[in-house]
């Protein structure tokens, strides 16, 4: 230390050293003292910001104030006997004394004397917060203010002593509760002002205080005002819930007596009366506010108790509203916290169909003399009539976000590639090709395309145009260009368009269509973004409405890239919850890249490995899932009673079908299949017979097809599949049978390869220009989503065993059961409904599988024979069915 400040001497001093040494020890001897001077007091500075000086401190007011503390309670409960002690005595006589009543002992009695009889009465507590609040910060090394904090507490204690000495002024104590100080303040005011003055006084010190805690005070009551509100607020909504609730059983209630009052059978039926009603109505409202009666012998026993079971699929915590029901003949009491639940599905309210309703919990029938109820009301095919919240079927994935645009390339728009020149040489050969043939034209337009430049021509009056189709070739000859095709008329326009394939192609980047606002605010449900017109207009097409698209081209013209693009618009628009992919790639290369998507959007046969098909046998099990699947959704939608996924998913959404009778929410299934030509030649019919039950039958269901051929010959075209293909894509093909059989006419075989395509639909072809995707682009997209939270499993398809292998042959020849045979034997039993359909639906397996299910059972004797419409009978108990599968295995 004393090294460092020589090496600060000034340079002027040590100058001096060198002329005069008696002057320089002197100016030495003079430095060091100042030295000595200004050091001293930097170390009392350090030794006080030193953090352990702070914490010991701050420990040493913590216990000065605690000490303090408890010598003045003592002090307020004993001080009256101790007075006499301690006034005018040392604290060492009345050590001397005797016994001292304060917990303190002497020093602390004369320390709470001080502080509040000699002090500040009740504000020297005001004080001793002061210690304790300068220790906690002093302890916890925080920054404050020392003087601000000091003054604050020297005002409050002053403001205290006087406030209360006035206020205690009269009062014959043994105490000064204001201590001396407020005492002799308030009595000098009250001589000199009066009381007016003293109490002007007071007050004036209160307002003092009241504008120092100015912003505490307003923080304190923000606070405040913010609880209020809240409280305020939560009522309100509990209000809304609870009318709303009520507005909904009401509706409920009233459309049931209007059903009832329809069909009820007059001899049987006793209907409650309006009273009764009104109890219902209050019955269900306290229900609904969580406040559960017990049941009483008097209340009336009837609908609408809302309940909570034990949902197995995705709507976990939904309650229903259930009552009495045929198959259960009684009311599941709720408990008070099943009630909380809002959900309410009830497809099975009001299915009232048998007589007294009993609770049984209780084991007690609610009835009574005057309020037993005997209904019996007509079941109805009742969806339901109460529901509260939407359900959301990307709730389970609520933070799925689709791929970012800029997951996909930025490729900078090309010149167009036809020059003026070349424009006007092309148009004035046309012109003269047609004049040659004695076909005057009165107009010629060009329109410069991504691939093709259109010259629309209108004909002079009184001109065939069949005569210009004839032209074709010759056109072509005098054009000298490949690919040349002639629209005669262009549909809606009233002239002839020429297509003209450009010197260079333009390419679409996939950027330009997905990113475009025609695809971002498009409303399709399932929008396949091809790429750009002539006109460069943006091309989609909505899937649904195609329902099934054919895809053709010669090896290398695009098929895959579209295919591509088409997989990757539908994965910017549609949640995972709303759409599942069937990939089947016999070549085995082009759809491994979506592999990862399996958790999201894939759908595959249950225990498969590889989400993406590309063995042939494993693609017929799995199109014959996807059958099983669209047979499935069949008897849902006509359960649901409606004809389209899209009103049935309505339904569901609105809570109208009850999910623990099979009903789920539907995703569309789209199932792209590569190279169908290779799968037709190697598994032949039986890949086209459930291509063609699909084709022909899955569209209302939400299950639609892309099938991809290189070989679009009659033999993998065949009829069936062309008739249930509307959608028809084709790129370039070699031949113009080719193009006849993917569109019924020539043209395919004219387009210049590269993604130029023609898409034809019910009959309409538009030429389009396929956008571009890059393997890197997908692979982008695909990593974007597979990095996310999926669902635990790709979605199940349901398991597909086919009739007549080893298996099948195995289960019924030998007697064996099928492996699901005593899971649903006991269903079967437990339900007390033998019926088919319930089977397919409950192990989401195929009609066959569950028949043969049915007649095992009933050659087990377990249910009785079919007899038509009618459900079979069950035979048996749990319990002999128990001994019979004891027995059997
Ligand atoms: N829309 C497009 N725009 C620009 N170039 C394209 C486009 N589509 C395809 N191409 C080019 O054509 C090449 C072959 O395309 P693609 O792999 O899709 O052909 P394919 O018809 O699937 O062939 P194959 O049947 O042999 O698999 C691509 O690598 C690409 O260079």
């Amino acid at each position: 230390m004393l090294d460092n400040d020589t090496a600060t001497i000034p340079s002027g001093t040590r100058e001096s050293e060198t002329t005069s040494e008696p002057v320089a020890e002197k100016k030495a001897t003079a430095t060091a003292k100042t030295r000595k001077k200004t050091a001293a007091p930097g170390r009392i500075v350090r030794f006080i910001r030193d953090r352990r000086t702070r914490i010991f401190t701050g420990i040493l007011l913590i216990c000065w104030a605690t000490f303090t503390l408890f010598s003045s309670i003592s002090y307020f409960t004993s001080g009256a006997e101790d007075q006499s002690l301690v006034t005018g005595n040392t604290i060492a006589q009345i050590a001397e004394r005797g016994t001292v009543n304060n917990s303190g002992g002497a020093f602390g009695a004369v320390l709470a004397h001080n502080a509040i009889s000699n002090g500040f009465g009740v504000g020297a507590l005001i004080l001793i917060a002061y210690f304790y609040i300068l220790g906690w910060y002093l302890l916890h090394n925080s920054r404050f203010s020392f003087w601000g904090l000091t003054s604050k507490s020297l005002i409050d204690a002053i403001t205290t002593s006087i406030v209360v000495g006035l206020a205690t002024y009269q009062l014959n104590s043994w105490v000064y509760w204001g201590g001396i100080h407020g005492y002799t303040v308030n009595s000098w005011l009250l001589a000199n002002a009066g009381v007016a003055g003293a109490i002007l006084v007071s007050a004036v010190l209160l307002a003092l205080v009241a504008c120092i805690y100015l912003n505490e005070l307003r923080l304190v009551y923000v606070a405040y005002r913010r609880r209020v509100n809240a409280h305020k607020a939560r009522l309100k909504e509990q209000r809304e819930k609870l009318e709303a609730e009520k507005r909904q059983v009401e509706e409920t209630l009233s459309k049931s007596n209007k059903e009832i009052d329809g069909d009820i059978n007059e001899d049987i039926i006793e209907r409650p009366s309006a009273q009764q009603q009104s109890a219902i109505v209050d019955f269900t409202e306290s229900f609904i506010g969580n406040d559960i009666p017990a049941p009483q012998e008097s209340e009336p026993a009837m609908v609408a108790v809302p309940y909570v079971e034990p949902n197995d699929s995705d709507f976990d915590n939904s309650s229903a509203t259930k009552t009495y029901t045929p198959e259960n003949d009684s009311i599941d009491a709720p408990n008070a916290s099943d009630v909380i639940s809002n959900d309410i599905y009830n497809d099975d309210a009001y299915n009232l169909n048998d007589d007294t309703i009993e609770n049984e919990s209780t084991e007690e029938t609610l009835d009574s003399d005057d309020s037993e109820l005997t209904i019996d009301v007509p079941q109805f095919d009742s969806e339901v009539h109460v529901s509260t919240e939407a359900y959301d079927p990307t709730a389970e994935l609520s933070r799925f976000h689709f791929p970012s645009i800029d997951l996909l390339n930025e490729i900078p728009e090309q010149q167009v590639s036809v020059d003026q020149q070349e424009m006007e040489e092309n148009k004035e050969r046309i012109k003269a090709t047609l004049a040659n043939y004695q076909i005057p034209i009165s107009h010629i337009k060009a329109t410069v395309g991504p691939t093709v430049t259109l010259y629309e021509i209108v004909p002079a009056e009184g001109v065939r145009i069949a005569k210009i189709k004839r032209l074709e070739d010759d056109i072509a000859l005098s054009l000298a260009a490949l690919g040349i095709r002639i629209i005669a008329p262009i549909p809606g326009k009233g002239t002839i368009g020429i297509e003209v394939p450009n010197k260079e192609a333009q390419m679409v980047p996939v950027r330009s269509i997905i990113g475009s606002r025609k695809f971002q605010e498009c409303k399709y449900d399932l929008p396949m973004a091809m790429g750009a017109t002539i006109s460069k207009d943006i091309f989609i097409a909505d899937l649904t409405k195609m329902p099934h698209v054919l895809v053709a081209g010669a090896t290398g013209q695009g098929k895959s890239v579209g295919l591509n693009v088409i997989i990757a618009s539908l994965l910017y628009k549609k949640h995972p919850s709303e759409l599942k992919f069937v990939l089947v790639d016999p070549k085995m290369v082009e759809f491994s890249l979506y592999s990862k998507l399996e958790k999201h959007y894939l759908a595959k046969l249950p225990g498969e490995e590889e989400p993406i098909i590309t063995d042939p046998m494993k693609v017929v099990a799995t199109l014959n899932s996807c059958c099983l699947e669209m047979d499935n959704r069949y008897a849902l939608l006509k359960e649901a009673n409606v004809r389209t996924i899209k009103e049935y998913n309505a339904k569901f959404i609105q809570r109208r079908l009850n999910p623990e009778k099979g009903h789920r929410y539907l995703p569309y299934i789209v199932m792209v299949v590569d190279e169908f030509g290779d799968l037709i030649m190697m598994a032949g019919k039986e890949v086209e017979q459930p291509i063609a039950r699909i084709a022909q039958k899955a569209r209302a269901v939400g299950m639609h097809m892309i099938l991809a051929t290189q070989r679009p010959s009659t033999n993998v075209i065949t009829g069936i599949i062309k008739a249930n293909f509307p959608g028809r894509i084709a790129f370039r093909v070699s031949q113009m049978v080719d193009s006849r059989t993917i569109l019924d006419r020539p043209g395919a075989n004219q387009l210049i390869g590269k993604g130029d395509m023609l898409f034809s639909f019910n009959g309409e072809i538009d030429r389009v220009q396929c956008a571009f995707i890059s393997t890197e682009e997908v692979e982008n997209i695909v990593e974007s989503i597979h990095e996310q939270i999926g669902y635990s499993e790709a979605y199940p398809l349901p398991e597909y065993i086919p009739d007549g292998d080893a298996v099948s042959g195995a289960l019924t020849q030998g007697n064996e059961h099928d492996p699901l045979f005593e899971e649903a034997a006991r269903f079967i039993v437990s339900s007390n409904t033998a019926s088919t359909s319930s089977l397919q639906r409950r192990y989401n397996i195929g009609y066959n599988r569950a028949g043969r299910l049915m007649d095992q059972m009933e050659a087990a004797g377990i249910v009785g024979p079919a007899s038509g419409a009618k459900p079979r009978q069950v035979l048996i108990d749990s319990l002999q069915l128990e001994r019979m599968l004891e027995i059997l295995s």
